[in-house]
């Protein structure tokens, strides 16, 4: 099969978005995204199918039970979430789709008949981690020390083997290379 989806998953503030910036600033037509489904209101400029899928809260619920979603959640009383099919769309688009999930994310593909490959992309350590967290300043203590929390389950869940590779982003050099030679190495 060409174009498995491809999970990349790790703690916050491992290094996925630079990562992934990187790859995406040097293979412009490869990759691709999924297009969410919301039941929030388009804003103006939204394009549906493009931004989102909107969708009704009866349809939402309804693909909730059909168990078409990988993940879904509420916000600000809105349902978001991101289809199987939405997934799919891209690979038929003839483009990788790359997932950004969380733990929870990648145990629900790996419940769905998606045939991904996972990445898992770790710190050299939590200290490490924690100093990167800090260094880019997004956090307050609360929410930096709720990242460490959720970042330590991350790593205890990669040691079970649940991914085809872990990445360690120790220097940056070395770390892009060998995640875009497990994510260029076709599928
Ligand atoms: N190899 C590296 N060495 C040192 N610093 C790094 C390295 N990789 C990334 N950083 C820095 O660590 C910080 C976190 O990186 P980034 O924002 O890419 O993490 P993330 O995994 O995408 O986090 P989130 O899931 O919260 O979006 C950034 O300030 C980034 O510049």
């Amino acid at each position: 099969m060409v174009n498995r989806p491809l999970v990349i998953s790790g703690p916050s503030g491992t290094g996925k978005s630079t990562l992934l910036k990187r790859l995406l600033a040097e293979y412009p037509d490869k990759f691709g995204f999924s297009v969410s489904n919301t039941t929030r209101k388009p804003r103006e400029g939204e394009v549906d199918g493009v931004d989102y899928h909107f969708t009704t809260v009866d349809d939402f619920k309804k693909l909730i039970e059909e168990k078409k979603f990988i993940e879904w959640a509420q916000f600000s009383g809105n349902y978001y979430g991101t289809s199987i099919k939405s997934v799919n769309d891209v690979a038929e688009k003839n483009r990788i789709c790359i997932l950004d999930i969380d733990m929870q994310g990648v145990k629900s593909v790996k419940d769905s008949d998606l045939n991904a490959r996972y990445l898992f992309l770790s710190p050299p350590s939590i200290e490490t981690l924690r100093q990167r967290l800090e260094g880019r300043g997004t956090e307050t203590p609360e929410s930096l020390e709720k990242r460490i929390g959720a970042a330590a389950a991350e790593m205890e869940y990669a040691q079970t083997g649940a991914h085809d590779k872990i990445v360690v982003n120790d220097d940056l050099e070395k770390a892009y290379k060998e995640f875009k030679e497990f994510i260029l190495d076709e599928n």
